[in-house]
């Protein structure tokens, strides 16, 4: 058994619009956590965005450590899991998602790699409900992903050098668990057709380097009108951030954060973004954010300082 290891691992937006369930795409906002094997288990939690979190063995990169060495049949010793991050908490940019990844990969990665990438990637979708947000950070990139029982299919894109994001971060959390109870269970035919003809093209967009596409295809009725209750002024940025740039305008996975597209300057954006949240009451911090190609990584480098 190896004795340490690093992991980074991007956060990631979901869904972009019509994309529920399926789409991710990868930001260079990153989680990252080193695990070595130790007398004792202990989770060692640095800066303000991991405050709170637990510091033991219920720590959901713990859990993923001793998930993986279950399924693989072997002991799991005690651990010393150090983790830092910049992927703002239960805020709908992948904060969960990445600390399973992590905690996956760098445990395979202990266990003399039992588990082949795509294997990492089913499990991760199966522990996370759904393939989007921890496609996009083991792979990089956008991944779009199909949920199956056994296997997880997918195809990663690769977006054009000239794309980026604008996210508006609103203060206040919204867990998926909160943001997927609103949902209906079932959708009119009109609502479906709606929404899977806006997911094709978004994704034909995405593919082709269409971005002009974007504002139309990012349009669905199967989670946002349901969760535009949810976060006040959701509405308003969703309608009118093309006005000021935008090229394409979502709630980041399950919010609150809402994100947009833009191959331009943001500085309009933003104004725009930060001004509408707090007519709406909502303070609010902006992240200009780049795609992340290459997913979570694994350095073997343990001995400086975390
Ligand atoms: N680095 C971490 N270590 C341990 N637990 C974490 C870590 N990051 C996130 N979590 C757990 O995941 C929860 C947040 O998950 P949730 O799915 O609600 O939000 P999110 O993943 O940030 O947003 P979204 O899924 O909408 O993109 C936190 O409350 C915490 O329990
Ligand atoms: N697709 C998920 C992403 C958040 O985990 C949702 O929107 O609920």
């Amino acid at each position: 058994m190896k004795q340490g290891v690093q992991v980074i691992v991007p956060g990631s937006t979901a869904n972009l619009g019509p994309g529920f369930d399926t789409v991710g795409m990868a930001f260079e906002l990153y989680t990252k956590i080193r695990m070595e094997v130790s007398d004792e288990p202990k989770v060692v939690l640095y800066g303000d965005d991991l405050k709170g979190l637990p510091t033991d063995r219920s720590n959901l990169v713990y859990k993923m450590a001793e998930y993986l060495f279950e399924k693989a049949g072997l002991t799991l010793p005690p651990l010393r899991i150090q983790m830092r991050s910049d992927i703002p908490l239960t805020r709908g940019l992948g904060s969960s998602a990445a600390a399973i990844v992590g905690g996956l990969v760098a445990a395979n990665y202990l266990a003399e790699e039992p588990f082949s990438k795509d294997e990492i990637f089913q499990m991760a979708s199966h522990i996370e409900g759904h393939p989007d947000n921890v496609g996009a950070s083991l792979f990089g990139g956008i991944v779009v992903a199909v949920m199956e029982e056994e296997k997880v299919p997918y195809i990663k894109i690769e977006p054009k050098s000239s794309l980026k994001a604008l996210a508006v971060i609103p203060d206040f959390m919204l867990s998926t668990e909160k943001a997927r109870g609103v949902l209906p269970e079932k959708y009119s035919r009109k609502d479906t057709v709606f929404t899977l003809s806006h997911a094709g093209l978004l994704i034909a967009s995405l593919a082709s380097g269409r971005y002009d596409m974007l504002n139309t295809a990012m349009q669905d009725r199967v989670h946002q009108p349901y969760r535009t209750a949810l976060v006040p002024g959701m509405g308003t940025l969703l309608d009118k951030a093309h006005e000021y740039g935008a090229l394409g305008t979502a709630l980041s996975g399950a919010g609150p954060t809402i994100i947009s597209f833009l191959e331009g300057n943001d500085e309009r954006l933003k104004q725009f973004f930060v001004d509408t949240l707090l007519q709406n009451g909502i303070g609010s911090t902006t992240m200009s954010l780049m795609p992340d190609l290459h997913g979570a990584r694994i350095s073997e480098d343990i001995d400086t300082p975390f």
